[in-house]
């Protein structure tokens, strides 16, 4: 018996449909205060520099309203880091971004930033802030993140949600070794990114992972069975693969 795998709800794609007309509805933090009620351990919100869905106005209120761990995702620029050190979240998960891609197409790339990483983890660590970066399940992306201090990293799942058969057990692989050397090493390891209800079982069934963070999906699914529901499911998929 492993311990209770956390739950993260990222709330971005409420906004993504509040933001499409401009108004206040459907509000993100409602939806947080929901998938609180429906069995989420945290929430998890992705302040993008072009602030295509979360505002600053949302981290505000997230910050203020909702009881449960906010993590906030976000990239290693001053701006970001000033608005972190301003909040102090539970936790920031250090993310890549490129203006023009249409999701986080893949991790950060702990080892290849490392001088400009170091000081960064640092300042949110002295603030009292759990770093985590967003890396690919690889041993040199762990390294790096043992080296820059991180507690936490959250390995971005996309490519194994998007491969299949041969090419998915691969990608599996990946994670499941990068957990248990994360673990080995002391760093506290996640996943996220195009997880389902299809796809979520085997990645949660890895025991050294102490967090998932859905988002997409999730918001997705809530268009057909509401939120409640939707997180509800997840919740019941992750414990039963434990
Ligand atoms: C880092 C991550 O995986 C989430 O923040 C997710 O990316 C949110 O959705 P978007 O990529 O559409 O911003
Ligand atoms: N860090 C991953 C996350 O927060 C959610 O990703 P997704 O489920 O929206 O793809």
């Amino acid at each position: 018996m492993t311990r209770r795998l956390r739950l993260g709800v990222n709330i971005d794609h409420v906004a993504t449909i509040r933001n499409a007309r401009g108004g206040p509805h459907p509000d993100p933090v409602r939806a947080a205060r929901l998938a609180a009620a429906a069995g989420a351990d945290g929430i998890t919100a992705h302040l993008r520099e072009d602030r295509r869905h979360i505002t600053d106005a949302d981290i505000d209120r997230l910050m203020g309203q909702i009881d449960l761990p906010l993590n906030l995702e976000m990239a290693a620029t001053e701006e970001m880091l000033s608005i972190a050190l301003a909040h102090r979240p539970h936790a920031a998960c250090i993310v890549p971004e490129k203006r023009e891609e249409r999701t986080t197409e893949g991790g950060l790339d702990a080892a290849g930033q490392f001088a400009a990483l170091l000081p960064f983890v640092a300042r949110l660590a002295d603030a009292g802030v759990r770093v985590s970066l967003f890396i690919e399940p690889s041993e040199q992306q762990v390294e790096a993140a043992l080296r820059l201090g991180a507690p936490v990293v959250e390995f971005h799942t996309g490519r194994y949600a998007h491969a299949e058969g041969g090419d998915q057990a691969a990608e599996l692989r990946r994670i499941v070794d990068s957990a248990a050397l994360a673990a080995k090493n002391g760093i506290e390891p996640h996943a996220g990114h195009g997880l389902t209800f299809d796809n979520v079982v085997p990645v949660a069934a890895i025991p050294q992972l102490a967090e998932l963070n859905i988002g997409h999906f999730l918001v997705g699914e809530a268009i057909f069975t509401g939120l409640d529901a939707s997180v509800r499911r997840m919740r019941a998929l992750m414990d039963e693969a434990r």
